[in-house]
């Protein structure tokens, strides 16, 4: 007997969602988010993805959507042919190969985690509150905040202002907060070496655990230089992971932790064979996203579940938009995401009628 590969249905819809408010780094302010809602449903079973180009991260929104228009012409030939369509384009490649990967765990009725790790029930997942580059009183007051509704771990952005005015936040945040509240800082490259090497004091004697991409994504040497100098921070790579890849950043002993955003990277399948890749060289992982819709945050919640022992993650970025796709699934409890358990994304109605 020949099983027939169902008639697969691919659609689209664009997005669009405003931030609060400016969010700063130093490779740039993010004011709005753009992207696309993407659909497959095959024998009554749906499945949703989004796609959520950032330029400087991914492709831009007119090449996604292209990409995506492309799959859609070719998906009676089948799902391998419009993921094919979509190789070039990370974003747009997140989008599609989550909406399948949604469908194939609603079908098996398991929850997407499950599907991407070894199966074993994972309950929550730790997080950061993310806190972008501000004045010291409004960093001051967003990490309290942040503590004050339970968070443990919190990133602030540095690296788009003068280094002495950064350290004073990163000073006055470790004054403010608990001992054991974790402190990060994410320089998006905007350090040179010296500032960099400068800055580690500091940022040790404040208790700061992970310095992520202080140098340009290029400096994989440089990156190196900075953990073997004599400061107890760990370095991570973030956007030095895209340019690099896994072999490069290894080879170079660049990276105490790497950072891995599934929408940038192609999918939740890219960076889970990544994941199998790191562990086994004993690399720390951490999951973020690029400040995006619920579908893609709540996908990479579910990633962050299928990484063993993964570090605090920045999936609580739902609060740094003025509105959302439709209702998040996770609740944020005590400094930890709490992971959904309902079959694949847990994300329902967010396509309204057909
Ligand atoms: O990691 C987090 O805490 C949240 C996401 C985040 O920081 C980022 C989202 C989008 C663009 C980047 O500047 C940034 C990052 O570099 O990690
Ligand atoms: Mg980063």
């Amino acid at each position: 007997m020949t099983s027939e590969a169902p008639d697969v249905g691919l659609q689209i819809r664009p997005y669009e969602l405003e931030l609060t408010e400016p969010f700063e780094t130093a490779q740039g302010t993010i004011t709005t988010r753009r992207g696309f809602l993407v659909r497959v449903d095959a024998d009554d079973v749906l499945g949703i993805g989004e796609a959520a180009p950032l330029p400087g991260w991914t492709e831009s929104y007119d090449a996604c959507q292209e990409a995506l228009e492309n799959a859609i012409d070719v998906i009676d030939s089948g799902t391998a042919a419009a993921l094919e369509a979509v190789e070039e384009t990370p974003a747009a490649r997140h989008g599609l190969s989550l909406a399948i990967a949604d469908r194939y765990a609603t079908k098996a009725a398991r929850p997407l985690y499950q599907y991407l790790g070894d199966g074993s029930r994972v309950a929550r997942v730790p997080v950061n509150a993310t806190v972008g580059a501000r004045s010291l009183e409004e960093t001051v007051l967003a990490a309290t905040t942040a503590t004050g509704r339970g968070f443990r771990c919190l990133k602030l952005k540095v690296g788009s202002g003068a280094l002495e005015d950064d350290l004073e936040r990163v000073r006055r945040v470790r004054a403010a907060v608990d001992e054991d509240v974790e402190l990060r800082v994410d320089a998006n490259g905007g350090w040179t070496y010296d500032e960099a090497e400068t800055a580690l004091e500091t940022l040790e004697s404040s208790g700061v655990a992970i310095l992520e991409q202080p140098l340009p994504a290029g400096a994989l040497g440089g990156h190196k230089a900075l953990r073997e100098s004599d400061y107890d921070v760990d370095i991570a790579l973030d956007e030095g992971l895209l340019e690099h890849g896994v072999d490069a950043i290894c080879d170079a002993e660049a990276a105490d932790v790497v950072v891995l955003k599934p929408m940038a990277l192609g999918g939740l399948d890219v960076a889970r064979e990544l994941v199998t890749w790191l562990t086994e060289l004993d690399i720390d992982l951490l999951v973020t996203t690029t400040i995006d819709g619920v579908v893609a945050r709540t996908a990479a919640v579910h990633l962050a579940a299928a990484v063993p022992d993964v570090r605090a993650s920045g999936l609580a970025t739902g609060d740094l938009l003025a509105s959302d796709l439709g209702r998040d699934p996770v609740v944020f409890e005590k400094g930890a995401a709490v992971v959904p358990q309902a079959k694949g994304l847990g994300i329902d109605d967010i396509w309204g009628e057909p």
